[in-house]
Order: C-alpha cells, then structure tokens, then sequence
C-alpha cells in the first residue's frame, strides 16, 4: 500500500510541534523518520496510524484520505506491551476471530517466522526483552497488515539483540513486503534499514531532508557506503561536529 502524507502540522496546548510534513511511501518501501529527541516523530507516526486525529493536513492510504485506524496497518512500539496473564500464544493469537486449534495453527507460523517455535507456552514474564519483542512482532503480522507502523521498535534492546531484531524485519519484509515506517533516532539502524530517510528536524519539527538509499541488500553494517550516508544525515542535522 501506498502512503501520501500531506502537510501534517499538530499542536497542543497552543504550541506547534510539528509543522507541514510531508512524505510518501511507495507500496512495500521501508521509510525512516529520523530525527533528534523530540522533534515531533513519534506525533507524526501517531497521525499516519489513526490514533491521533487532531492534526492538521491529510494521510492518504492507497490514494484514499484516512483519520482512523485502519485495519490493514500493524503496529510496533518501543515496549512490547503484551498481556502478562496471557502466554505467547493467546498473546500473538490474541485478535484473531475463529476456533482454538485453527488460530493456534496460524500463531504457529507466524511464532516460526520470528523465531519463537516450542516458546507458545511461555509467560511474558518469562521472556527475555528480544523475546518479548519477538511476539509483539508476530502479533502485529498475525492480522496481515500492509502498513507496518513501528516507533522506535528496538531501541530498549542490547546492541546484539537488537541488529538480531534488525535482521528479523529484513526476513519479514522480505516475505511480506510490507510498506513499513519505521521511527528512530538510529542513524546506524536507518541507513541498514531504509529505502528513504525522512530527516525531521527544527521546533517545531518539519522535513529537513529526504535521503534515497540506493543501496542494494543485503547491506553490510559498516560498509563505506552506509558510513557515507550517515555523513549525509549527520552534516543533514548540523550534528558532523559534535
Ligand atoms: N499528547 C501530548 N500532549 C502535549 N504535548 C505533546 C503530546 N505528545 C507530544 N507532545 C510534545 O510534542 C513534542 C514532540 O514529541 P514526540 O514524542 O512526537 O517527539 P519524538 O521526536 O518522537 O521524540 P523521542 O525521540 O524523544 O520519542 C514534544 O515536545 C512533546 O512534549
């Protein structure tokens, strides 16, 4: 699916926090919204997804102006923010209509896919923090979206877990080809990540830049290719010096 945003402003209380955004995501593009703390991404995430609808300006999914949660678009957020009474299985089969044993047989497709087969009967407080995250994951997948909304899905993890986590989006998207956006102040995760950085900067927070990655994948961490384009970003946010 394709996403149009169109200068979207947001206040609150009288004061502007983000100011005519605009962007677009071509159907099954992963676009970064990058910027420093506060600038107003996770505000313009909340708009795309319909859970905030006092904004100014328009999202249009597939060319079709939207203010609602729109059932074809799954989320991740930060924290995985699972039932703890529930176990791995209810928890990723949680929004699934039908009986038992059927719903079971899809979580446990969607548990393989990100790695979790034989942990269906785990409790959340049982999990590791990248397993937890692993089931928010399969949960967001289970109802086969085809936007994926992800604000800052990984930056609570340990640095290993969290390029392991990297690489399980990649899989994904690779199988699914979700159109994905993912929030992040990870100049490291969106230059392995993106197809397109969207760089928000300034209070408050509008499009700076928008950077093409025209790198083919699999990216190699570390590559000079991606240290140049972090160079882009960081002289991009006036940060090359700091
Ligand atoms: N519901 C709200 N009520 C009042 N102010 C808000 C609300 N939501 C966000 N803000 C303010 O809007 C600004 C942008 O917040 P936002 O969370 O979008 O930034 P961010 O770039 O995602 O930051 P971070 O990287 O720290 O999560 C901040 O100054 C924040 O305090």
């Amino acid at each position: 699916m394709s996403l149009n945003i169109n200068n979207i402003s947001r206040s609150f209380n009288g004061k502007e926090v983000v100011k005519n955004v605009s962007f677009e995501a071509d159907p099954g593009e992963i676009v970064g919204l990058l910027g420093t703390s506060g600038c107003g991404k996770s505000t313009v995430l909340r708009a795309i997804s319909g859970l905030d609808t006092g904004y100014r300006g328009e999202v249009e999914i597939n060319g079709k102006a939207s203010r609602k949660v729109e059932a074809s678009t799954g989320f991740i957020f930060q924290e995985p923010r699972l039932m703890p009474w529930l176990n791995v299985m209810e928890n990723v089969t949680f929004g699934l209509k039908g009986k038992k044993e059927s719903k079971d047989e899809i979580g446990r497709k969607y548990l393989r896919d990100v790695g979790l087969a034989g942990s269906e009967h785990l409790y959340p407080k049982e999990l590791s923090g990248g397993m937890a995250q692993r089931v928010a994951i399969a949960r967001a997948l289970i109802t086969s979206p085809e936007v994926l909304l992800l604000d800052e899905p990984f930056s609570a993890l340990d640095a290993f877990t969290k390029m392991q986590l990297q690489d399980l989006l990649l899989e994904i998207w690779e199988e699914y080809r979700t159109t994905i956006v993912l929030v992040t102040h990870d100049i490291e995760e969106a230059t392995y990540l993106c197809d397109k950085i969207v760089i928000l900067k300034d209070r408050p927070g509008r499009v700076g830049q928008e950077i093409i990655l025209d790198e083919p994948r699999p990216r190699r961490r570390g590559s000079n290719a991606l240290a140049n384009y972090k160079t882009d970003i960081l002289n991009s946010l006036d940060l090359s010096r700091v």
